[in-house]
Order: structure tokens, then C-alpha cells, then sequence
């Protein structure tokens, strides 16, 4: 059974008709060119954003979820965080343990320690760099155990280091029997750690599978309008635009 399985996805004229499922243990690269409609998704499956069509999770209608149930099951590392107040790095970890309402410890610190931030657990989050800050947010996502985490570009402010280890932590979190959608630009990187790849284009599906069914030359072409290098045989894999 499919844990989330996503038919006829529509949003006014920024989605339309996308079908996607990601099966349990599998980690589902988003890419796609700026505006085609990544986020928009994210924020479909996360349940702020209305759209027509059908959203299953594990075979019941994502609408039918009550917040609390939508909350325990799926969670949303979107592509900008901020915290209004300035609380610190355990309270912020905290907040994503509560659609479980416990106080346990043990999950915060678990997750501080995977995304190296044990070390800021009692500081300010304001007072942390931008990558400091990005790593916080994820362990936020990460403490709430969810079924299904959707992450939005989770790379964007990270260094190299940080890219790698960011994205094995989320291919680990998936393996676990959950599941993973990240969004991603670096397509080398998604043709590396992503089990599958969904290439959104206009706001439609223009090519769904392995990496090496998606990340062809004449798809890259047609979406990017890029003459690009494509050897994903090589470990890592190369994609470098020649023109
Ligand atoms: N709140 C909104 N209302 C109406 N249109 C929006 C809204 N947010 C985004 N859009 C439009 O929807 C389209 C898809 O935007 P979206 O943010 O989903 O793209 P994306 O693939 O995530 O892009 P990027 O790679 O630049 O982050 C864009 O044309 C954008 O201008």
C-alpha cells in the first residue's frame, strides 16, 4: 500500500492533474525549474493549501484527517523558517512534538544530535547563521516522527558538508518505513540520494521515475532549456550545463 498517493492534483492554473505516490521507505526528489509548482505541492500534501482532486494517505482520504491526526503524520519543513519570538534552539526542536503533546526529551535531543545543533540546544535560534538556523528547523520536522516529511529546498542555505549530510539523513528517515518529498535544485544531488524523481514542469508532470529515466538530456532540454552533461554513472553522479 502506497503512503501517500496523490490523483488528479489540481491548484486554479498553478497545478494541474498531477498524479504522484510515494510507497513506504521511499524518498521522492521534486525538482523542477523556478515556478513550476514545487512548493505549491508541498503545501497541498501539508494541508495549507486547497486544491481539487483526490490525496490519500495510506489509503484514507488526506481531507478526512483531523489536524491533529494531519499533523502527527505529516510534516512540512518549508522553504523559509522564522520564529517570531526568540526562542531557543530546544524550544523550537520541542514544538515539533506537539501534535503528540509529550515532553520527552529523548526525541529533542535525538534529533539535535543528527543534525549537529546539540551544541546551541539552550542559545537563542536568533543569534545562530542562516545554515545554523535551516539545521534547527529540520529537527523540529525530524522530532515529530512524521509519516510522511516534505522538505522544501532543504538545502538552500547549507554548506557542502551539511548538503551530503542533510540529505543521507533524510534518505535514512525514509528507509525507516517512512517517507520522504524533498525538493531539490541541485540535480546532482537528487540523482544521488532520491529513490525516484517527479520533474514538474508549467505545473505538470513532465517525467516520473529512477533518476536516470528523469534526468535525460532531452528532458533537461525541453524543462530547462539547457544543453547539459548527464553521467550518472559516476559516483557521484555529474550533471554540468554545457550550453
Ligand atoms: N500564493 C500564490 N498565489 C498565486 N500564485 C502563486 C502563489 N504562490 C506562488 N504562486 C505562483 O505559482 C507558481 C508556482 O510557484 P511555486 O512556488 O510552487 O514554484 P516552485 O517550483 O516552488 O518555484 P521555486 O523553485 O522558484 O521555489 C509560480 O508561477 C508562482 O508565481
Amino acid at each position: 500500500m502506497a503512503l501517500i498517493e496523490v490523483s488528479g492534483l489540481t491548484v486554479d492554473t498553478r497545478l494541474k492533474a498531477i498524479d504522484l505516490a510515494v510507497q513506504p521507505g521511499e524518498m521522492l526528489g521534486l525538482i523542477g525549474p523556478n515556478g513550476a509548482g514545487k512548493t505549491t505541492l508541498l503545501h497541498c500534501l501539508a494541508g495549507i493549501e486547497p486544491y481539487q482532486g483526490d490525496v490519500q494517505l495510506h489509503d484514507a482520504p488526506l481531507e478526512k484527517l483531523s489536524v491533529q491526526q494531519r499533523a502527527r503524520q505529516i510534516g512540512l519543513l518549508p522553504q523559509r523558517c522564522q520564529s517570531a519570538w526568540a526562542l531557543s534552539v530546544r524550544d523550537i526542536i520541542s514544538l515539533g512534538r506537539l501534535p503528540w503533546g509529550d515532553e520527552s526529551k529523548t526525541p529533542v535531543e535525538r534529533v539535535a544530535h543528527q543534525t549537529g545543533v546539540t551544541q546551541w540546544l539552550d542559545q537563542p535560534v536568533d543569534k545562530l547563521s542562516g545554515g545554523e538556523q535551516a539545521r534547527v528547523w529540520l529537527a523540529r520536522v525530524l522530532a515529530g516522527e512524521p509519516q510522511l516529511l516534505l522538505a522544501d529546498e532543504p538545502l538552500a542555505s547549507l554548506d557542502l558538508y551539511y548538503q551530503c549530510r542533510v540529505l543521507e539523513l533524510l534518505r535514512h528517515y525514509a528507509q525507516r518505513h517512512h517517507g520522504v518529498i524533498v525538493s531539490l535544485h541541485d540535480l546532482a544531488q537528487a540523482a544521488r540520494y532520491c529513490d525516484r524523481l517527479c520533474l514538474l514542469h508549467r505545473g505538470q508532470v513532465y517525467a516520473q521515475g529512477t533518476p536516470a529515466e528523469v534526468l535525460t538530456v532531452d528532458n533537461l532540454r525541453a524543462v530547462y532549456q539547457v544543453e547539459a552533461c548527464v553521467d550518472l554513472q559516476a559516483h557521484p553522479p555529474i550533471i554540468s550545463v554545457i550550453g
